[in-house]
């Protein structure tokens, strides 16, 4: 059934192509024609019909081969249309007159040999199927032969070919014939073909299939059979039936190209199916029999390509595998490294905390322009820094830094705060630490520091960021009692105070640039659970920044400034060096800076220094000598860092040490009834009674028992310290220091001088011992906040308890204001004028020693009392406690002897002295109380434990001498000095 379908269908489809082929055919001839002898009337398409009648009167015939062969008919029947337009009975030739054309035209193509056809083809009743066909054939014969002779240059004997339908019968019978020849056989190449030989009807239609395609094949490439041809080939002629072979071939790969596609398609249908199943049909025609051979072909190119296909994915899997594991790798290894850079960074820090060295940040701020030229090379995770030089570019201009951390542009102020926070909450364990920012003008000290100005909460910078976590630590530890101030936003209240008098302007480098430095200290003082009393401070200082005066173009005042700020930033680079040098003498006492930083600096606390630096190409220079002095900065060992801890004990020693000196002191105390003062009951109370005393230029912190936490800034100009808060024994002072260097131009930063003078209305000698000594003690932990204040005049002094007239001078080195001297002056002539509030001592036993004996008694008591346990440090309180009540004795004794004021030349102190060791003249007062011998004419030494001063010798009053620490002259003979 399926067959039944298949060839109608074949022949319906047949039938149709020979449709299309024959009006192809006629349309070729008739456009062959019209290019002859011009259009013929009809369309380009014309059907058999309208072709025929068209050449019925056989005129257009002759006229066609008389002009291919000229002469060919001699005589041609024409109609006379002149005529027929004159002559209305004109009558047109009737047929007989016309067929004289056609058998004329019949003639002369017989005698070109030239395939012809019968004259009753074109009558009118005689149209049959396939009688056109004939006339076409003779007029395209007609065509080759006249396109041959124009070839062959006319000369009527070049080979053309013949150009004759295939549909002929003669030639369908002879082709047929060749159907079942075995040259025939061997195109069909299926395997069907052979194993079953066709039957007639196959045989049929494959006859049909290659006349088809035969006829195809020559129309397209005007190839010509004749019936010699086909009979030699009939004959078997090897040469023809390889010339048919070679236009079957040809025709038959012709027609596979065009088949691709559909095979293609086939060929995937088929791969759908079972791929072992053969796509076979006894009714395969021959196109698609013949593509079978390809489509094997591409069969097996295709499993071929499919098994390497099939290997490169496997071969993928196994790569992708590798590099996966290779990647799994890479990423422990690189987890690894970041884990093992992060515990180096650790170690190396934990390094330095041993070594005590100043840990250094550098901290790099975005570019201002985009389009700059930016020095910065790389940023190491492991604090490198590589920058380079933008006038040598390549290898030599590289110059690598290495510090403890970099944050490069894109870090936030939480980054920054995030690797400083242990280091301030190191704080509140009772190390001292210190956080300077150094750079250029401009390069974002401020910033790092205090954040941007009008910046939002994230903005904050390390003063904010530190105390707010301070803050949240002390409440977390509720051992911290904070009074006064008990928010950050409190003390952040009292910076803005300070920051009121911190001058900034615009400069041409920097538009907000900060005129001085600004320092805020904060004091913390706490007991931890076991009742160990904790003192430590942190310092957070934002340093003015240096810069070249030609680039920041200022004048005046701000030059001024710059040049002080280049001045003290450069005292602070001596200090480094010499630091990093391990000199002997460290300059601490060339600026203010470095004075108030030499605890931090020189002592046993925790340093962080942040180095910043532009990016920018023109600011190269600074940037190098940043890095170079923050290099230098980084090799400094400052010793491990010592926790400020005082134990239970010591503490206990101590109060008992206090309470003997009140009670000493109250012993003396009806000897100077003027000067009695009512003694504080409490911190605060005490500390009100110094600000009463402090003349009003001059405010003194104090702190006493308790937690107390200090914020200090040192004011710029005029220069006085502030106190911001104080309250009851826990305080927070906060502090601004300003310009550092005095305006009046103090070649060296002012000297803590502390001057004691007698009183000149007899008091003796073992009071004023003793208040040195109590003050000592009782403003050990203010007077950071005294010795970077500028004190320019005289009038500023503190004084201290207990009726004694001791006044606390606090002097530049050099005088720098008549004032300066004139108050000494004066100072001799009204210290007594000084009101001291007089001291109610507690009721406690230790106030009643009256007598030398009381006191050596007490003393006993005291040692006696003390646990064999106690440590060293409370062998030298003890020490200090013999000290103390020798003093008194030797003071009562002198009192006793001398009845004259002794008005001994002052001794100059600096902050050093107050860490010196025993002093000399306090070795000799202990020999003196202790043998009862009185040394006439002893040398004073400086407190620091140095050179005696002798009361003759002038004191320097050269401005220029940075160390040691000069003497004003005017205090050389009239004050006797501690
Ligand atoms: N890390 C940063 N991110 C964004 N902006 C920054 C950064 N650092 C600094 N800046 C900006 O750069 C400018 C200069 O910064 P800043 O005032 O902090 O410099 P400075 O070193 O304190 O200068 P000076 O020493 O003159 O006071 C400011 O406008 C600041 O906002």
């Amino acid at each position: 059934m399926e067959s039944v379908t298949r060839t109608g269908f074949h022949d319906l489809n047949l039938a149709s192509r020979k449709a299309e082929e024959a009006a192809l055919r006629r349309y070729v001839a008739v456009a062959w024609l019209e290019t002859l002898v011009g259009p013929l009337g009809i369309s380009g398409q014309p059907s058999e019909k309208e072709f025929i009648s068209c050449l019925r009167n056989g005129l257009i015939l002759c006229n066609v081969i008389n002009k291919i062969h000229p002469g060919a008919v001699a005589k041609v029947v024409e109609i006379n249309s002149h005529a027929q337009s004159l002559n209305r009975e004109f009558q047109p030739p009737r047929a007989y007159q016309y067929f004289e054309n056609v058998r004329n035209f019949l003639v002369a193509v017989e005698e070109l040999k030239l395939p012809a056809f019968e004259a009753c083809d074109l009558e009118r009743d005689n149209l049959e199927a396939g009688s056109a066909s004939k006339v076409v054939d003779c007029i395209l014969a007609l065509k080759s032969y006249h396109e041959c002779k124009q070839i062959n240059c006319g000369n009527g004997n070049g080979y053309y070919k013949l150009t004759r339908s295939p549909m002929v019968m003669h030639s369908s019978t002879k082709i047929h014939s060749l159907a079942s020849s075995e040259s025939c056989r061997r195109l069909d190449m299926s395997a069907a073909c052979d194993k079953q030989p066709p039957s007639d009807g196959e045989n049929h239609k494959l006859e049909d299939t290659i006349v088809k395609l035969l006829a195809d094949y020559m129309v397209d490439t005007k190839e010509n059979i004749d019936d010699s041809f086909l009979g030699s080939f009939h004959n078997r002629n090897p040469d023809s039936v390889k010339v048919l072979s070679k236009m079957i071939s040809s025709c038959l790969e012709e027609k596979l190209q065009n088949k691709i596609p559909e095979l293609k398609s086939m060929f995937k249908d088929s791969l759908k199916e079972s791929t072992g199943s053969a796509v076979h049909s006894t009714s395969m025609p021959l196109e698609d029999i013949s593509s079978f051979g390809k489509i094997q072909d591409l069969k097996d190119l295709l499993s071929t390509t499919k098994r390497e296909f099939e290997d490169l994915q496997s071969q993928l899997q196994k790569d992708l595998k590798n590099i996966g594991s290779q990647v799994e790798g890479m990423s422990t290894a690189a987890v690894q490294y970041h884990k093992v850079a992060e515990e180096n960074r650790k170690l190396y820090n934990m390094v330095q905390d041993l070594k005590g060295n100043i840990r250094v940040f550098c901290r790099i701020r975005p570019a201002f322009c985009a389009g700059t030229r930016n020095v910065i090379d790389s940023i190491g995770e492991d604090g490198s820094l590589v920058i380079s030089d933008p006038l040598k570019p390549k290898k030599d201009g590289r110059k690598v830094f290495q510090f403890n951390r970099i944050f490069g542009p894109s870090a936030t102020q939480d980054d920054v705060f995030n690797d400083t926070q242990p280091l301030i909450r190191s704080v509140m364990d009772g190390y001292n630490v210190c956080i300077f920012a150094y750079g250029q003008t401009g390069s974002g000290k401020t910033y790092t520091m205090s954040g941007p100005s009008g910046g939002s909460t994230k903005d904050l910078g390390i003063n904010y960021q530190a105390l707010s976590d301070l803050f949240e630590i002390a409440n977390q530890r509720r051992d911290a009692t904070l009074l006064t101030v008990n928010s950050t936003s409190d003390v952040l209240n009292l910076m803005k105070y300070g920051e009121v008098n911190r001058v900034v302007c615009s400069t041409a480098i920097n538009n907000r640039s900060s005129r001085s430095h600004s320092i805020l200290t904060v004091h913390v003082h706490g007991k931890d659970p076991s009742g160990n009393m904790l003192r430590s401070c942190l310092h957070l200082v934002d340093l003015a920044g240096s810069e070249r005066v030609d680039k920041s173009e200022v004048t005046g005042d701000r030059l001024k400034e710059a040049q002080h700020i280049n001045k003290s930033l450069s005292c602070l680079g001596d200090v480094i060096t010499a630091l990093a040098q391990k000199n002997s003498h460290i300059p601490y006492r060339n600026s203010k800076l470095t004075l108030l930083l030499q605890d931090s600096l020189g002592g046993h606390a925790k340093t962080l220094m942040f180095a910043h630096v532009s990016p920018e190409e023109d600011s190269f220079g600074e940037t190098i000598s940043t890095l170079k002095f923050a290099q230098r900065v980084s090799t400094v060992e400052l010793g491990a860092a010592r926790l400020n801890k005082e134990c239970s004990e010591v503490m206990r020693l101590k109060e008992q040490i206090e309470n003997l000196k009140k009670a000493l002191a109250n012993k003396e105390a009806p000897s100077t009834p003027s000067y009695k003062i009512k003694e504080p009951k409490s911190p605060f109370d005490k500390q009100r009674a110094t600000i009463e005393r402090t003349p009003p230029r001059t405010r003194r912190l104090s702190i006493e028992n308790g937690s107390t936490m200090k914020s200090e800034k040192a004011m710029r100009t005029p220069p006085r310290t502030r106190r911001l808060s104080i309250e009851n024994g826990s305080t927070i002072k906060s502090e601004k220091a300003m310009n550092v260097e005095d305006r009046r131009g103090p070649k060296t930063p002012s000297t803590l001088t502390r001057v004691r003078r007698l009183s000149s209305e007899g008091k003796d000698n073992s009071q004023i011992k003793l208040s040195a000594d109590v003050s000592k003690s009782l403003h050990a932990s203010t007077v950071s906040a005294q010795k970077y204040s500028q004190f320019q005049d005289a009038e500023q002094f503190g004084n201290l308890s207990n009726g004694s007239s001791m006044t606390d001078i606090y002097h530049s080195k050099a005088p720098r204001s008549p004032t300066s001297s004139s108050f000494q002056k004066q100072a001799l002539k009204t210290d007594c004028r000084t009101k001291i509030p007089r001291l109610q001592l507690p009721n406690t036993p230790e106030t009643k020693v009256n007598t030398r004996n009381d006191i050596q008694n007490v003393m006993q008591s005291v040692i006696s009392t003390e646990p064999r346990t106690a440590n060293g440090k409370a062998s030298q309180i003890r020490k200090s406690l013999r000290t103390t009540i020798g003093k008194l004795i030797s003071g009562s004794e002198k009192r006793n002897l001398q009845n004259t004021l002794e008005v001994k030349p002052p001794v100059t102190r600096d902050i050093n002295d107050l860490k010196s060791p025993v002093m000399a003249h306090a070795k000799a007062a202990r020999r003196e109380s202790l043998t009862g011998v009185q040394t006439s004419d002893r040398s004073r030494r400086s407190s620091l434990g140095g050179k005696p001063i002798e009361s003759s010798t002038p004191m320097s009053n050269n401005r220029n001498a940075k160390t040691p620490p000069p003497v004003h002259p005017s205090t050389k003979t009239t004050k006797r000095w501690l």
